[in-house]
């Protein structure tokens, strides 16, 4: 238990400003079952927290109720201090909380371009059926989609119809189109899913950027990534977050030893 009491100290070592999201006893049952129990996370500009676990521990439950697509059965959201626990998905999403999905979500007949400027047009207008009314307005999208492009890397497929995009490059342009809505807040489902190596650089190098400007949650299996990646890790159980901490004390705890990660992984 000394370690673990290591791992929940480092936590309390958190960055003294103040969180972009803070979020508390947030809880989500099913029936007779607590998908989400309790949880308490705060996540900062400058730090991708990863959360881990076994499947149906909770995390997908997790995410969609921060992004405002499920609704809390308990708990509070703050961004930036302000409560978001009961705002509606797009409201949430034009105040900064922005994700990507474990699906892919682009429309495969439309270019790359479009696909995001859709993204920063269902982001930019509460009422986007009205968007043709203001050639401005669509200009300003289309600025905001290029702008995500290149930062994502895919400036240059931009008139690339989105179908015919690598797997790898398609997760890419996931995470343009959350850029492209202006998030504060990156909540990213499993980026690397189904990646090859050279792709999984390639991303990792993104978030590694992204991290500046951006709180990252990261909801992510491939547990190699995780520990190279993560400034934070929690770790959750049956709905339960177990430990919080750095990747090193996170790596030496062994109440996640014996709960989730194997022991082969853990020595990395
Ligand atoms: N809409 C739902 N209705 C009923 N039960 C659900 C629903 N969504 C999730 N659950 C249950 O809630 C628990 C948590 O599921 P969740 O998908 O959040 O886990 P997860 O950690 O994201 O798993 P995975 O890694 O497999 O994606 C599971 O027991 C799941 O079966």
């Amino acid at each position: 238990m000394a370690d673990t009491a290591a791992a929940v100290s480092t936590a309390s070592a958190a960055p003294l400003v103040a969180p972009k999201l803070s979020v508390r006893g947030l809880t989500r049952m099913f029936g007779g079952l607590i998908a989400v129990n309790g949880v308490d996370l705060d996540l900062h500009v400058g730090e991708v927290h990863a959360v881990i676990g076994t499947n149906g521990a909770g995390k997908s439950t997790l995410i969609n109720m921060l992004s405002g697509e499920m609704a809390a059965s308990s708990g509070d959201i703050r961004l930036d201090g302000r409560e978001v626990t009961r705002m509606p998905q797009p409201q949430r999403a034009r105040a900064g909380i922005g994700r990507s999905y474990q699906r892919t979500t682009i429309f495969p007949e439309f270019s790359v371009l479009e696909n995001c400027r859709l993204a920063a047009q269902a982001q930019a207008h509460p009422r986007p059926w009205r968007i043709w009314e203001s050639a401005g307005r669509c200009r300003l999208s289309n600025e905001r989609a290029r702008v995500a492009l290149e930062r994502a890397g895919l400036l240059a497929h931009q008139h690339v119809q989105a179908g015919s995009l690598s797997h790898g490059a398609k997760r890419q342009l996931e995470v343009a189109m959350c850029l492209a809505t202006r998030p504060q807040v990156l909540l990213l489902d499993e980026p690397l899913a189904g990646m090859g190596a050279e792709e999984t650089e390639r991303m990792l190098g993104l978030l590694q950027e992204l991290k500046a400007g951006h709180a990252v949650l990261l909801v992510e299996h491939d547990m190699d990534a995780v520990f190279r990646i993560a400034d934070r890790i929690t770790v959750m159980v049956n709905g339960s977050v177990v430990a919080s901490g750095t990747p090193d004390a996170i790596r030496v705890d062994p109440v996640v030893r014996t709960a989730y990660l194997g022991e082969e992984q853990m020595h990395g």
